[in-house]
């Protein structure tokens, strides 16, 4: 094997062990270290691009120059977390994500988790619990009438939530 395999192994394997790595994708103004110059960097992965969303903080919906982000901006998004889908309902855009859940009052339970981290964030979805075990969960931007950062801010934190205890197992 010539020295610049020898290299590209050595940067790989310190690339994708090295705990600098998982630092600076959550923290990208940290320098880059002299491996990650290597062709070897990897682009985030949908994972390391929701863990960006999900260390943001949702910012007031009060400000006059707030506008609904566009759908291309919107499917761009989309991809950073996963399960939730984007909805068009008369050309207005929101996020929409359902799960099954054991009993009725798990699924209060399950908006009652939901409610702690949107009073957190000052961002709020709007809750469905239908059919008993049936809970959809919906986010947009009500102040201006569309998708914001905000509401996928919400949507990544929400996927970071323990809920398990409260679901049925999918089949
Ligand atoms: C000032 C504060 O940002 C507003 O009252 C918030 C409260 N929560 C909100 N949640 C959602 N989904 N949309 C809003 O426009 C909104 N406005």
């Amino acid at each position: 094997m010539n020295r610049g395999r020898i290299v590209d192994e050595m940067n790989r394997v310190l690339l994708f062990r090295h705990p600098l790595h998982a630092l600076r994708l959550s923290n990208p103004l940290l320098p880059i270290p002299f491996f990650q110059s290597h062709p070897y960097t990897p682009t985030p992965t949908r994972m390391d691009s929701e863990k960006m969303l999900n260390n943001k903080k949702c910012v007031p919906c009060n400000s006059k120059d707030l506008r609904p982000m566009t759908h291309d901006s919107a499917h761009a998004l989309i991809q950073q977390v996963a399960q939730w889908n984007l909805i068009n309902e008369g050309d207005m855009l929101k996020l929409r994500r359902s799960w099954k859940v054991k009993t009725f009052t798990k699924g209060l339970e399950f908006f009652r988790r939901i409610a702690d981290l949107a009073e957190a964030e000052g961002h709020h979805p709007d809750l469905h619990l239908v059919g008993w075990n049936n809970v959809t969960i919906e986010i947009w931007t009500h102040a201006v009438g569309g998708l914001t950062e905000n509401d996928f801010i919400l949507a990544a934190k929400i996927n970071e939530l323990n809920l398990h205890d409260l679901l049925r197992r999918s089949v």
